[in-house]
């Protein structure tokens, strides 16, 4: 295998619900999400070994895709790709892009499941809504047939006393996340101490799902639909993300009008334009959105301060009502 990949034998123990497994040809897939949401935590536990780099820090851990792989006790391979966290796409991120569609060079033989992870411990955010969205724009619409989602953080779950129904009750965009990729989730806890019986338990969900994808499609691998840059040079593909990446900060039709024909027409061109622009008008609707929040708070403020200038006259009359009264009473006693 070419370019950059680090490619390990993980062998792994003896495991009571993997060894009388039939063996199965190898398997590939491909790991994406939005950063921190734990990708190559699962990448590890799907290969029983810390294989990926995986820390709870603010900035992006993963920088690069790579491929690593291990042999399961009955034989199987299993190849996993790491990925760029996709929120570093906000805003437009060629390389990250690029990085992404790297997977096409790794996996040449095709991918068997795209497992997109989230993270149980936080919230959905905007950009995590848009992740089916900027996989369909860099893959595909078939891409869908491929999708597993994959929940990290269990132990969060368990912690709250909240089962994953209850979870997903309270989260429509997570229901409709999981009805494009027909139902198929698997939950993950990642944790070092997590019982080796847990995590053996999980990965064989996570594998009988990728066994139900291969038998929906009808066996067949997604394939990158990148088999012009894949038997390019490493060197000629390098030099068109030069000029991709150069292009980044003016991103205009003008400078594209600059560009040779071909090299605006080529697909990773076309891939990466569009991306741009999906997420530019995903981060105006952020901006709108904002906007919208800054307008409503500021009309809530008025109401309150002109809600509160009546209370006071309210209060004022009143005072004046009352001091009245007490006059007028006083004024009885005397007679
Ligand atoms: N408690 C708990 N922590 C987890 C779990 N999965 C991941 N983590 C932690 O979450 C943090 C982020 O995990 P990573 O695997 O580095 O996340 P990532 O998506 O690969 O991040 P990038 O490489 O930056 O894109 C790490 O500290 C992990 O140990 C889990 O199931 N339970």
């Amino acid at each position: 295998m070419g370019g950059g990949l680090v490619e390990v034998d993980v062998q792994t123990g003896q495991d009571a619900c993997e060894s009388d497994l039939p063996m199965k040809p190898s398997r590939t897939l491909v790991l994406i999400g939005c950063s921190g949401n734990g990708k190559s935590a699962t990448g590890n536990s799907i290969l029983r070994s810390e294989a990926f780099k995986s820390k709870g820090q603010a900035a992006a851990v993963t920088k690069e895709c790579e491929l690593k792989s291990t042999k399961r006790p009955n034989g199987q391979i299993i190849n996993v790709i790491d990925t760029p966290g996709l929120f570093s796409l906000f805003p437009s991120n060629e390389s990250t892009i690029r990085e992404i569609l790297k997977c096409s060079h790794l996996a040449k033989e095709g991918i068997d499941a795209v497992l997109m992870v989230f993270s149980l411990r936080s919230r959905l955010t905007e950009e995590e809504k848009s992740v089916p969205f900027v996989l369909k724009t860099l893959f595909g619409d078939s891409i869908f047939d491929y999708l597993i989602v994959v929940f990290t953080n269990e132990d969060s779950l368990i912690d709250d006393n909240v089962t994953i129904n209850e979870y997903l009750e309270g989260s429509p965009d997570f229901k409709e996340i999981l009805a494009a990729c027909n139902n198929r989730m698997v939950l993950f806890e990642n944790r070092l101490r997590t019982s080796k019986r847990k995590k053996a338990k999980q990965v064989q969900k996570l594998l009988d799902l990728v066994e139900e994808v291969e038998r929906k499609n009808n066996n067949k691998p997604f394939l990158f639909d990148l088999s012009h840059e894949s038997m390019e040079s490493e060197a000629v593909v390098d030099e068109k993300a030069k000029k991709i990446r150069a292009m980044k900060s003016n991103y205009t039709k003008q400078e594209m009008s600059n560009w040779k024909e071909e090299e605006v027409n080529s697909p990773l061109a076309k891939k990466v334009e569009k991306v741009i622009e999906t997420t530019s008008l995903l981060e105006q609707k952020l901006n709108q959105e904002q906007n919208a929040r800054l307008e409503a708070e500021k009309r809530a403020n008025k109401l309150h301060e002109e809600s509160s200038e009546e209370i006071k006259i309210l209060k004022e009359k009143l005072e004046r009502a009352q001091k009245e009264l007490e006059k007028r009473d006083q004024g009885c006693i005397i007679l």
